[in-house]
């Protein structure tokens, strides 16, 4: 069985603020992407791994995954679900001199901390389902508002955090991403999980982690620093 890690790595990186973006921030001793793609890299289930860049990012993604063995780069387009569907296109597109992958997890570039277990978890979870994500419980007490002004209290007994990886059966979700790109009448997607939702497809939840947390701030940086250096 085929199993490819498709790690989306084509954003900008706007609320991490001026300065390179932040999949190719040095977080320790490397790049952001080159600890995200060695955690791949190592985990005995994984097949091969494409990322998908920026088409302005080539030189910065070269010099991140200098040395690892990766599938070519994918240019991503100007959403994380465009840039996904373009990845989910590519690994399609290799025939004949390789079969497309049997299941694909999708992963943020900027999730560096991704745990073994997570991994192993959502690609056994596609044994009986055709996606599953990786996901943690809410701890806090979860409002509404309008106009500044609390309108609820959620109950967050049936809220998840939506982490990646997030799996699937590659035709499943390559046919999803096909059936759902450019509609305009759907809710804004934010991951993969909500385009299968829209064609009714079930997704499984498996526990994530705390540490796998996204890098999307200069304070989210500085957070993994601690977590690398065992301070958190
Ligand atoms: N057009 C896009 C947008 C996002 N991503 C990737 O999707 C992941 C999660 O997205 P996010 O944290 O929002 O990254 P950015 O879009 O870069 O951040 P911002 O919204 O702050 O610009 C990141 O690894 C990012 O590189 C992507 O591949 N293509
Ligand atoms: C895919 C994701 O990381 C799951 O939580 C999240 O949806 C990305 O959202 P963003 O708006 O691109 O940061």
């Amino acid at each position: 069985m085929r199993v490819t890690a498709l790690i989306v790595c084509a954003g900008r990186g706007t609320r991490m603020g001026p300065g390179a973006p932040k999949q190719y921030r040095v977080l320790g001793p490397l790049p952001v992407l080159r600890h995200t793609a060695i955690a791949f890299l190592n985990h005995s289930r994984i097949s091969d791994i494409a990322v998908v860049i920026h088409k302005e990012d080539r030189a910065l993604y070269e010099e991140a995954v200098r040395g690892l063995r990766l599938l070519p780069p994918v240019i991503g387009g100007a959403t994380r679900d465009e840039s996904v569907r373009l990845g989910l296109e590519a690994l399609a597109d290799t025939a004949p001199d390789r079969a497309p992958p049997d299941r694909v997890l999708i992963h943020d570039g900027v999730r560096p901390f991704v745990t073994e277990e997570t991994i192993g978890a959502v690609i056994s979870a596609l044994d009986e389902a055709e996606a599953a994500i990786a996901a943690m419980p809410v701890f806090d007490t979860i409002k509404s508002a309008a106009d500044g002004t609390v309108t609820g209290t959620i109950d967050r007994s049936i809220l998840w955090r939506a982490q990646t990886p997030q799996a699937f059966r590659f035709p499943t979700i390559l046919a999803a991403h096909r059936a759902v790109a450019g509609r305009g009448d759907l809710p804004p997607v934010t991951d993969d999980a909500s385009v299968a939702e829209a064609l009714g497809i079930p997704v499984r939840i498996v526990q994530g982690s705390e540490d796998a947390f996204k890098i999307t701030t200069e304070a989210d940086l500085r957070r993994a620093e601690r977590h690398l250096r065992g301070d958190e």
